[in-house]
């Protein structure tokens, strides 16, 4: 083995034949490996082979993407027509599926195994967010609809208003009738709720008492039985709280003393280190990583100021609860799972002994799966899985092999670093062309591992309109949810997920609502995901995890789920997989010229948004209005979407360079003045000559030649130009 020493080399350390970035050197030996049984040379060996041995087969698998796309290319130029299956089945694209097999993983959490909820994904790198996040394993139901547009009108400002109030618990109330339904009666009857026999009775204005439902048991309470402070019941496997508190302003006026209903919420939360943030060096990487560490060793604070009071956030720790047979302890927190990146981009943090980047997966593999070895290997009090897993998220992989190189890293880092094999649990996100037509060979490559599939529609699109870019003028953003492809992915998807035994094993899971202040649109639109038989979905802050968590509640999903394993049916599946494939392009456009433009101008509106953040302070994910002054989740994936939409336009001449040009420029101006309360934001106009304009553009004006129609390569250089302009 090579010798470990310390030469210094300006930012970066040599460390055996790599030079390593000093931030993440000091990090790894300084904080993550102190206290434990590793010493660094194991730790730097294991990067060294990932380099020289790993990082030889992500570049093929690289340039194996580009070759499938030429290909597809030029089919489409030859023939004008979609690729044939049998040409996809040719060239490679696509592959025999595997016999009809079910998934082997083993030591998956309940959280993600059994209970059907939401799921929250949070950028690792900001350190608030993140405990919030982590904390958002309950929430409000109250505080959710009183502070949000759920009950049709936006909350007014200033102090708590009475009437509102009245509405928020009536509907509370008309929910729990379905949550925890009562054998005879409705919540809003009932006058005071008691223990008896470790049994839930709730005594009804009309005199007489009644019981919960058998479709919902009493886990346990606190308090005096006959008075209790809270009542905790489980329902379609999910908990939820009633709090009761006679001297609170709510409770005070409510006739049973119910001051809050809570609910189990984020049951699951990604910490993610991919497309929401905004990490182009080891300092940055560095940043995720230890917010990662300290929310798997508790140690993670962040300062919070609001109203002139600051507090230390931390993360939750458990409840104990009162029940029939002595105590229970509740837990308070998500389980965590960390998104890595893609195979896509290398990172300037570790340099080859060719003075070759490192693909930045293997990185974010070895150092994440090192944060979580104590926690795996159960030297926590307080672990993040008592099955001693570590939940990685994989995104943007493409197809089978792609998996099988990921599952062949993770193996190898288990090795190297001492932990059992298949400790690592992967996610697969289904967000790629050649991932989805291929779902059950790549879930067949982690049969072993595979702890969720999920569709991430948002990239989906991206790699849709990029796959196709040769085949015509796509149809607009908003109208892709007519398209083909996009219902026939969901559903395959599902089925896919059903056929290959995830039920019980992993999750299924739904997409991104990528509309934070739209919460009444989410829970009329949202339901459909459980009731389409996903095990969670994704929301974007905790109080839409709360509401959502009320869809797992109304909707069945182990039923679901079922019902939909007892009618799977050939013949559909081969229609879904046909419709997979078929281009959402418009065969003959006649969108006038205010059409035309309204979209250029929206997506241009996302893009500019999102890429002056980005690129000047290196926020990965912002909330950006679009043309209807609709504050959108932007980020690196709706990025993907928007430009590769604006590349394909301009290159079917739908839109021209000119038009591009002068949109960007009035676009430019106005997200200027709407980032003007900010004081260190750096106007874009007029000069229209910064970094971050500059990056805007070249992700349109290249975007069709961009790998895959991905936004890392240009978003890094300009931050990279950025960091160097501002000596950083
Ligand atoms: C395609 C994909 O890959 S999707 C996955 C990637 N996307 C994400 O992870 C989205 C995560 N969400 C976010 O980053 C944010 O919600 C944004 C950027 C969309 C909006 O952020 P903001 O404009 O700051 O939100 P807003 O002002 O409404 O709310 C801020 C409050 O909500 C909390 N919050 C918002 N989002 C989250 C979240 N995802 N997790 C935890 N807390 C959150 C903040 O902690 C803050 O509360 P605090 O003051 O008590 O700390
Ligand atoms: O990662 C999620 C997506 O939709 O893309
Ligand atoms: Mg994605």
């Amino acid at each position: 083995m090579n010798e470990f020493h310390l030469a210094s080399t300006g930012s970066r350390v040599e460390r055996g034949t790599l030079q390593v970035d000093r931030t993440l050197v000091e990090f790894v030996e300084n904080e993550v490996i102190t206290n434990t049984d590793l010493d660094a040379a194991t730790v730097w060996s294991a990067l060294e082979t990932l380099a020289s041995e790993f990082g030889p087969r992500n570049r093929r698998l690289l340039e194996r993407r580009e070759e499938l796309q030429r290909q597809i290319d030029d089919w489409y130029d030859a023939n004008g027509t979609d690729p044939d299956p049998a040409f996809l089945a040719e060239i490679g694209y696509s592959v025999a599926a595997p016999d009809p097999f079910s998934i082997e993983t083993d030591g998956v959490d309940d959280e993600i195994a059994r209970i059907a909820g939401p799921q929250l994904v949070v950028p690792a790198d900001n350190a608030r967010y993140a405990l919030n996040a982590a904390n958002a394993r309950w929430g409000s139901l109250y505080d959710a609809l009183y502070g949000t547009d759920v009950l049709g009108d936006p909350p007014p400002p200033g102090p708590y208003d009475p009437q509102r109030g009245a509405r928020v618990v009536e509907w509370a109330k008309q929910f729990l009738d379905s949550a925890a339904p009562l054998n005879q009666g409705s919540h809003q009857s009932v006058v005071g709720y008691r223990v008896r026999n470790g049994k839930l009775v709730a005594d009804l204005d009309m005199g007489s008492a009644t019981m919960l439902s058998p479709s919902a048991e009493l886990v346990g309470w606190n308090g005096d039985p006959e008075a209790p402070s809270t009542l905790v019941v489980r329902h379609h496997g999910l908990l939820l709280e009633l709090v009761i508190d006679r001297s609170h302003h709510v409770g005070a006026e409510d006739r049973a003393g119910v001051s809050d209903v809570r609910l189990e919420s984020a049951v699951t939360t990604i910490i993610d280190l991919e497309d929401s943030v905004a990490a182009v060096d080891g300092e940055d990487k560095v940043v995720g990583y230890r917010n990662w560490l300290g929310l798997l060793r508790r140690t993670l604070t962040a300062e919070v100021s609001k109203a002139g009071r600051t507090a230390t956030r931390r993360l939750h720790g458990d409840r104990q609860l009162t029940t029939a047979q002595g105590s229970l302890p509740m837990r308070m927190t998500s389980v965590l799972m960390v998104r890595n990146v893609g195979h896509l981009m290398t990172t300037p943090a570790v340099v080859d002994e060719h003075g070759r980047e490192i693909p930045e997966g293997l990185l974010d593999a070895l150092v994440t799966v090192l944060c979580a070895r104590e926690d795996a290997l159960g030297r926590s009090d307080h672990p993040n899985s008592a099955t001693g897993s570590i939940y990685v998220v994989k995104p943007k992989m493409h197809g089978p092999e792609e998996v099988a190189f990921a599952v062949d890293v993770f193996t190898f880092i288990e090795r190297a670093l001492g932990l059992p094999e298949n400790t690592v649990k992967l996610g697969i996100m289904d967000e790629e062309r050649r991932t989805s037509v291929n779902l059950s060979a790549c879930i067949w490559a982690a049969r072993r591992r595979v702890a969720f599939i999920n569709t991430g529609f948002l990239d989906r699109t991206g790699d849709e309109i990029h796959t196709c870019m040769r085949a015509g003028p796509v149809m607009r953003k908003a109208d892709m949810k007519t398209s083909t492809w996009l219902p026939a992915y969901e559903d395959w998807n599902i089925r896919t997920g059903v056929e290959c035994g995830l039920i019980g094993r992993a999750q299924i899971g739904k997409g991104m609502w990528a509309a934070p202040d739209l919460m009444a649109d989410m829970l009329d639109q949202k339901i459909a995901h459980p009731l389409a038989g996903a095990s969670c979905a994704w929301v974007p802050s905790p109080t839409a995890a709360t509401l959502h968590a009320t869809h797992y509640h109304r909707v069945d999903v182990a039923q679901r789920q079922r019902d939909l394993a007892g009618r799977l049916d050939e013949c559909q599946a081969r229609a879904e997989l046909g419709s997979l494939l078929v281009a959402p392009v418009v065969a003959r456009p006649d969108w006038s010229d205010d059409e035309r433009l309204a979209e250029l101008r929206n997506n241009l509106q996302g893009i500019l948004g999102y890429v002056v953040r980005w690129v000047d302070q290196g926020v990965g994910c912002s909330k950006v209005p679009d043309i209807g002054d609709v504050g959108l989740m932007e980020d690196r994936a709706t990025c993907r979407i928007s430009s590769q939409h604006v590349a394909n336009w301009l290159a079917h001449g739908v839109v021209s360079i000119d038009e591009v040009d002068d949109a960007l420029q009035a676009v430019a101006a106005l997200v200027d003045r709407q980032n003007a309360d900010d004081p260190t934001y750096r106007p874009m106009a007029p000069n229209l000559d910064g970094v971050a304009f500059r990056a805007a553009r070249e992700l349109v004006v290249a975007g069709g030649s961009q790998p895959s129609g991905y936004t890392e390569p240009i978003l890094h250089r300009y931050r990279h130009e950025r960091k160097k302009e501002a000596g950083s």
